[in-house]
């Protein structure tokens, strides 16, 4: 089964059972989940198996950075594990990218999507500047996102507001996965760089990854599917 929607819910709760909760209100037919560093270290690999169970395809959101060969064991494991998408940083450079693709590349039936984090979405130019990047968002992104698809990358987590560019530069087939997705009226929190789901899906973003406009709100159904209805999904 593939899920028609483009809309991956961060499922960014701090016990296995509230993640699960969640999950099973939401429809796999209707997003995919994304399992993120507080979840995963709360709850280990078993989370995994528990939302396969329930049908979903997962994003392992775990942005592994390290040197090559412990990125490579570590995307292989996730692979392994039957994820639908794993990720690395871009940032950790060619040969840890390079390593991770080929080591994926060895598995006879691989097909988890390896995508690589550019500039988080909760960044802005300041915030670059501070960690001695003298350049805009979208310069660094574009930089990180080229240095990805040469280094054999699927595709990259980037910002809505990237996708136009990227998806000029490198084409319609490398995936972009875009967090900071805020329909209209929903609170920004910690997101700097974010935009609408609609206006996300017209620049260029294949996949939307929301969470607590979703999550936290009173009636995350409602939400989803007024998402899903506003981009014209159907399921
Ligand atoms: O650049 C990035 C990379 C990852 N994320 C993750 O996406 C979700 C966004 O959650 P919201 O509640 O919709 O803000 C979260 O799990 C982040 O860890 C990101 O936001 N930006």
């Amino acid at each position: 089964m593939s899920c028609q929607s483009p809309i991956v819910v961060a499922l960014d709760f701090p016990t296995m059972e509230q993640s699960i909760e969640m999950a099973k209100r939401l429809d796999p037919n209707q997003c995919r989940v994304k399992v993120g560093k507080e979840l995963f270290t709360t709850a280990g690999p078993v989370i995994l198996d528990e939302l396969h169970q329930l049908g979903f395809q997962i994003f392992l959101d775990l942005k592994f950075h390290d040197i090559p060969n412990t990125v490579a064991k570590a995307v292989t494991a996730a692979s392994k594990a039957g994820v639908w998408m794993v990720n690395i940083h871009a940032s950790g450079g060619r040969r840890m990218m390079e390593s991770s693709a080929n080591a994926l590349q060895q598995l006879t039936d691989q097909k988890t999507l390896l995508i690589a984090v550019t500039v988080l979405t909760s960044m802005d130019q300041s915030d670059l500047a501070e960690i001695g990047i003298d350049a805009t968002p979208e310069q660094h992104v574009k930089r990180l996102a080229t240095l990805a698809k040469s280094s054999g990358m699927d595709g990259v987590v980037c910002s809505a507001q990237e996708s136009k560019v990227l998806s000029a530069d490198l084409g319609k087939d490398f995936v972009l996965v875009t967090p900071g997705i805020r329909p209209v009226g929903s609170d920004q929190g910690d997101q700097k760089r974010i935009m609408t789901p609609s206006e996300a899906m017209a620049a260029g973003s294949h996949y939307l990854v929301m969470g607590r406009p979703i999550t936290q709100s009173i009636d995350p159904i409602a939400v989803l599917a007024k998402a899903n209805a506003d981009l014209g999904v159907m399921l």
